[in-house]
């Protein structure tokens, strides 16, 4: 089965968790971009984001993106919950394939990233401030940039799947 498809949201929406388990079932290759750009600087986005700033980051995952995209054939790409920040990435990411939303409110966000340490912008005092923010200025790119939108609220990772399958129309609809 050959898809394309990218996953946009917030930090801790579950792009990285949702994208590799999406892509183990449909039998393709899966890259998360983060992970991707850890390999080919050879340093932690976190370290790298803050030696160098968010600028440099942000040019670095750009051409990262713009690389990946190029890869042929099918393929599920988890992006960084930024990557929807510049105007040619979101065209980019509208040209690779079907890109979903992963949706979740900043409270539920939080529950999941708040013990979490490798997220530069979320090392702050008060980071579900912090996502109540990021979520107010991303909310509509990344509306803007998707297809669809999938709401996680508390569905499990393999709920969460199934119905990404089935806006793929790769998986029968529910009896
Ligand atoms: N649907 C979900 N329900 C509960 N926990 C989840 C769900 N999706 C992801 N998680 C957990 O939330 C954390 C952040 O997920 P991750 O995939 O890294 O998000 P993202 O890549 O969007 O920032 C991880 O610990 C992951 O196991
Ligand atoms: O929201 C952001 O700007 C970022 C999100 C991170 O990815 P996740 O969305 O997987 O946490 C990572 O790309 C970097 O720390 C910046
Ligand atoms: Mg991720």
């Amino acid at each position: 089965m050959q898809i394309r498809c990218a996953l946009v949201g917030m930090p801790g929406a579950g792009k990285s968790t949702v994208g590799q388990r999406l892509a183990d079932r449909v039998g393709v290759p899966f890259i998360d971009l983060d992970q991707w750009l850890e390999q080919a600087i050879g340093s932690s986005i976190r370290s790298y984001f803050e030696a160098q700033g968010e600028e440099r980051f942000r040019d670095l995952e750009s051409q990262g993106l713009a690389e990946v995209a190029r890869q042929p054939g099918g393929l599920v790409l988890a992006t960084g919950g930024g990557a929807v920040l510049r105007a040619p990435n979101r065209a980019v990411l509208r040209q690779f394939g079907h890109v979903l939303y992963l949706w979740a409110m900043p409270e539920d966000l939080y529950q999941r990233v708040k013990h979490d340490q490798t997220r530069p912008l979320l090392q702050t005092d008060d980071p579900l401030r912090r996502l109540r923010q990021l979520y107010a200025e991303r909310d509509p790119l990344y509306r803007a940039t998707a297809r669809c939108v999938i709401q996680t609220g508390q569905a499990a990772v393999g709920t969460l799947v199934d119905c990404i399958m089935r806006q793929l129309e790769l998986a029968p609809p529910p009896p």
